[in-house]
């Protein structure tokens, strides 16, 4: 049996029979009848057009079956596969051919659909027998098809400018399929060694600033969490973190990987790359579960097909004819396709996308693919539009003090640099105000800081949170290439290099432009042939294209030279900055036509390569080219303008609004995203607040988010934020800004990892005192007086759920709640008493109740219990004690509780209930003690077997003194004879 307990011979039929109808050659008979087809109509539509009306839903579904779904929506055969594809056919051919005289269309439909019979009997076969004879009609049958098919339209195209004979076009060489799905046994070594070899050579050393700067990847990978942002199954709770190990403990058949830009995502990927090749298996767990590997960078444009990039990594086994088999082979593998950049995919890529989600439906296989935020809705569409289950992880920031100066002592560690300079690095990031620090809660930015150092180590201190980093990214650049130059300072140098990143900017925003990250050899000629008209020498050209350019790696042998910028950020803010100089430079052309003018001088050489239309047409009547590639570099423009020269910030704002906008910035969530890069720019501040301001509540759940917010509440003032997260992820220099600018309610919900319930938030409760802020709700741990009278200045009317991680003393929070629930641990035993308040009556939680402290728990209690001695509930954990003896003592101390309805667990009946149902049986005592919701269980009991006796009553009514005045919450089972205890699940 293989793995999984498919059988080897279950597989060969899968392989067999789905490649015996091979769906090429039907798209080919389907584009050859409906060559009128519009590009942008559905399949529905079209059918509708031929027939010359619609369908009705019902009248569609029942036409289509399990097609009419992707039917409606696909515009192009590419994702259809062959149960789609005949589906299609056969509604298509009846249409074209209704008016047709003779046998010939209905011979041909009938004997399709016999093909299709025939081949799902093949499929559905399990006798070893009956094998080769289904077969062998099979084979007849579609052979048949195929002939009248061959007679009527011309000879059929497989779209590769193939001229065999049909029989070969169709069948793929079956016994070589068997043979290569051998060979990609994951046992076999030497093929795995091969591709190791090109898999380590293209990704284990990255480029820093030279060819001779590198770290190898493994050894500088800081570890970080993965936060559920969206997922199609329910049972996984979004924000959940996981650490980057689980990222495959799922089972959905895409994992996204969504992080802003240099937040880490190739980088994730090149480790996991590297892992299933052997480098430490720290990186991910279960990738051992995959027999294949296939990575793919969308942002490439070397490969049409997925056979293409087969044949990129296992080019020993595949000639021109055989990558096709090579790559149904390994389909049959469990196989994980690792795909960088959704976010940069161009026309060829984007098919080779669909193409896996087409092909890679069998059991096992998986895929791993990442992006920016902005294009994940366009992936979701994409994979929901297939039915392929997925589910988004974001990657974490690094927002620690204590992970930011792991993460620069990895690299430190790793370099060749004497290693004095970088402990005076580390130490000059600990000493930054802890607001600037939280600037660099990016990697790529952390690795920016290096550098900054190296080169501005003054600067730095001056820098504020406002500036951003892009701003000083050209600076930096422009610093390194001088100081690379044989006579750097030197005037001439200067202007030379200053010629020359002008240029380099312009290619930057023109790639960028046309949705080209990395670029061919005759534009990398390009750039230094208009830098030779600039007459820079050679040298110095050499010397400054290597400062910002490097070759770009690829897995594949041979393959043409490519090109491309240190990192896409390093593109993006030298395309903005030139932008910004040339808003200084043209003061009356308008921004749009700065931009396109670019774009317009690159189409008039007729040899330059068509823009890529895969994100879109142009997006605006007022500009000629699509907007969304340069949402970055249009922020990085505000940041860099609003900072240069104010004045003309908002004379050009008008503009860059609209370019925003046209780049796909549109809604309040895109607009407070901006503050992200643009956080000192009012008028993104302005402009994302009141994009909000029809909504009532604000809510607040990522740390990041935070500082949005408190740049906002300066435009408007919602009715009510709730601020729900965990309190490591709400910075607290941003928190104070917040509640320095907010008027009004908050609702600010601290959660912590179990077992940290008692971290303390006294920093974060400071800063009320100064604030015009309203608490309606509070979830969080004190440990300090100053915490409650800070709260107790804020809270009105609210719910106030504390932890108290010391004693403290509660009651100035009288008055100021409608709802108090305190949980503690148990207190000294010399501990003074310090009541809670009164009204309303509160509920007290003791953690780690034992057995072996009932005594602590009951001194705990009574510490605690409010002057009068009425608690709303009392809760124990955990449940597996006999609490009997504790409850007396505290009922002789005069301690009851008020509630229980709330917590009532179906078949646990109660006096109550019984008293309803039953009226008038109560009894003196009860009637006279009864706090509204007291119950005992044992009454039911008796009850329920009939008229009760005088000697139940008088149970009862001893029950009800001892247990009826308690409730304790127990989790989990239920003594056998329950008298007080109710039980309830934690409900916090
Ligand atoms: N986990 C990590 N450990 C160590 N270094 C990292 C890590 N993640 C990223 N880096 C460093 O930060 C740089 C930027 O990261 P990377 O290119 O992976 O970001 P990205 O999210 O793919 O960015 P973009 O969206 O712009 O393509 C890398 O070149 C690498 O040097």
């Amino acid at each position: 049996m293989a793995e999984g307990g498919r059988s080897k011979k279950y597989e060969y039929y899968e392989m067999v029979s789905d490649l015996y109808v091979n769906p090429r050659y039907l798209r080919s008979i389907i584009e050859k009848e409906s060559t009128n087809k519009k590009d942008n109509e559905t399949y529905r539509e079209y059918v509708e057009r031929l027939r010359g009306r619609k369908f009705e839903d019902e009248e569609w579904e029942n036409s289509c079956g399990i097609s009419s779904k992707i039917l409606e929506t696909e515009v192009n055969t590419d994702q259809l596969d062959v149960t789609h594809l005949i589906c299609l056919f056969e509604n298509i051919f009846k249409e074209v051919h209704k008016d047709d005289v003779g046998d010939f269309p209905s011979n041909l439909l009938e004997k399709l659909r016999d093909v299709k019979i025939k081949r799902d009997r093949f499929f559905d076969n399990t006798a070893a027998a009956e094998d080769s004879i289904n077969l062998g009609t099979l084979k007849t049958a579609l052979s048949e098809v195929l002939k009248d098919v061959e007679n009527f339209y011309s000879p059929l195209d497989d779209g590769q400018g193939q001229n065999q004979n049909y029989e070969r076009r169709i069948f793929l060489d079956e016994e070589r399929i068997k043979n290569f799905h051998s060979m990609l046994d994951p046992s076999n070594q030497q093929l795995r060694e091969n591709i190791k070899n090109l898999v380590e050579n293209a990704i284990l050393q990255e480029e820093l600033t030279s060819e001779r700067d590198t770290v190898n990847s493994c050894a500088v990978f800081h570890g970080f969490d993965l936060l559920v942002k969206e997922r199609n199954d329910e049972r996984v709770p979004e924000n959940t973190k996981i650490a980057n190990e689980k990222i495959l403990e799922n089972s959905v058949k895409f994992v996204v990987v969504e992080g802003i830009a240099g937040s880490g995502k190739t980088t994730f990927l090149k480790n996991i790359i590297l892992q299933f090749f052997n480098r430490p298996h720290t990186i991910v767990e279960n990738l051992d579960h995959f027999d294949q590997l296939i990575l793919f960078d969308l942002r490439e444009r070397t490969a049409k097909t997925l056979s293409d990039v087969v044949k990129q990594l296992f080019g020993d086994l595949c000639g021109e004819q055989e990558k096709e088999n090579v790559l149904e082979a390994i389909l049959r593998r469990k196989v994980i396709f690792v795909l960088d950049s959704f976010d940069d995919v161009n026309t060829d890529s984007y098919k080779i996308v669909k193409e896996i989600i087409a092909r890679s439906w069998r059991t096992g296989s998986r895929v791993l693919i990442t992006t920016r935020p902005h294009c994940k809705e366009r992936l979701k569409k994409l994979l929901s539009k297939n039915d392929v289950s997925s589910i988004v992880y974001g990657i974490n920031p690094i927002s620690k003090l204590e992970d930011q100066v792991e993460f620069l002592k990895m690299y430190e560690n790793s370099s060749n640099e004497a290693n004095q300079a970088g402990v005076a690095m580390i130490e000059k990031f600990k000493s930054l105000e802890p607001e600037v620090r939280t600037l660099f809660t990016e990697p790529v930015n952390l690795m920016l800081f290096r550098l900054f150092h190296l080169h501005f180590p003054e600067k730095i201190l001056s820098w504020h949170k406002s500036m951003g980093i892009a701003y000083f990214i050209f600076g930096l650049y422009r610093k390194i290439a001088v100081s690379k130059l044989q006579t750097p300072n030197s005037p001439e140098g200067e202007n030379m290099l200053d010629e020359m990143f002008k240029i380099i900017g312009r290619v930057a925003l023109e790639l960028l432009h046309d949705n080209f990250v990395t670029f061919s050899e005759d534009k990398y000629q390009e750039i230094k042939t208009s830098c030779r008209i600039q007459g820079v020498n050679e040298e110095a050209e050499n010397i400054i294209l290597g400062v910002v350019l490097k070759k770009h790696r690829t897995v594949a042998e041979n393959a043409p030279q490519f090109f491309e910028f240190r990192h896409k950020i390093i593109q993006e803010t030298f395309a903005a900055h030139y932008i910004v100089e040339r808003i200084f430079d043209e003061q009356y052309s308008p921004l749009n036509s700065i931009i396109d003018k670019v774009a317009r001088e690159t189409r008039l050489n007729p040899d330059y390569p068509l823009a890529d239309a895969s994100h879109g047409n142009r997006t605006s009547s007022k500009h000629r080219f699509p907007r969304n590639l340069l949402r970055e570099t249009l922020q990085y423009v505000v940041l860099e303008l609003n900072r240069r020269s104010p004045s003309r910030f908002q004379q050009r704002w008008p503009e860059l609004q609209e370019a925003l906008r046209d780049a796909g910035i549109e809604n309040a969530f895109d607009w407070q995203d901006c503050l992200r890069l643009c956080a000192g720019v009012k008028l993104v501040a302005e402009i994302a607040a009141l994009k909000r301001k029809d909504e009532d509540t604000w809510f607040v759940n990522k740390g990041l988010e935070v500082a949005a917010i408190a740049a906002m509440l300066q435009y408007v003032q919602p009715k009510s934020i709730h601020l729900t997260m965990r309190s490591e992820d709400l910075d607290l220099t941003q928190w104070k800004k917040l509640v320095r600018r907010r008027k009004g309610d908050i609702l600010l919900v601290l959660n912590e990892h179990e077992g940290d319930e008692y971290k303390t938030h006294d920093d974060l409760l400071q800063p009320l005192n100064e604030s015009k802020i309203r608490i309606v709700r509070f979830d969080g741990c004190v440990s300090h007086p100053d915490s409650v009278t800070a709260l107790a200045s804020k809270a009105h009317e609210a719910e106030i759920n504390i932890r108290m991680a010391d004693p403290l003393d509660l009651r100035a929070l009288s008055g100021k709640y409608k709802k108090l629930n305190v949980r503690t641990r148990q207190l000294p035993s010399d501990a003074t008493p310090m009541p809670l308040p009164d009204t309303p009556a509160p509920s007290l939680q003791v953690d780690g109740a034992d057995e072996r402290f009932k005594g602590a728990v009951a001194h705990t209690i009574t510490l605690l219990a409010p002057q009068n001695k009425r608690f709303l509930t009392l809760k124990l954990q955990p449940s597996k004690v006999e609490w009997r003896s504790t409850l007396r003592e505290l009922h002789a101390l005069g301690i009851r509780t008020e509630e229980d309805d709330r917590t009532r667990v179906p078949g646990i009946r109660t006096e109550e209930d019984d008293r309803t149902r039953v009226p008038g049986i109560t009894t003196e005592e009860d009637d006279r003690t009864r706090v509204p919701g007291i119950r005992t269980e044992e009454v039911d009991r008796t009850q329920a077997h009939g008229p009760r006796t005088q000697e139940g009553d008088r149970t009862r009514l001893e029950e009800t003194k001892l247990s009826g005045l308690i409730n304790i919450y127990i989790r989990e089972e239920l003594p056998e004879k329950v008298e007080v205890i109710k039980v309830e699940d934690k409900h916090d």
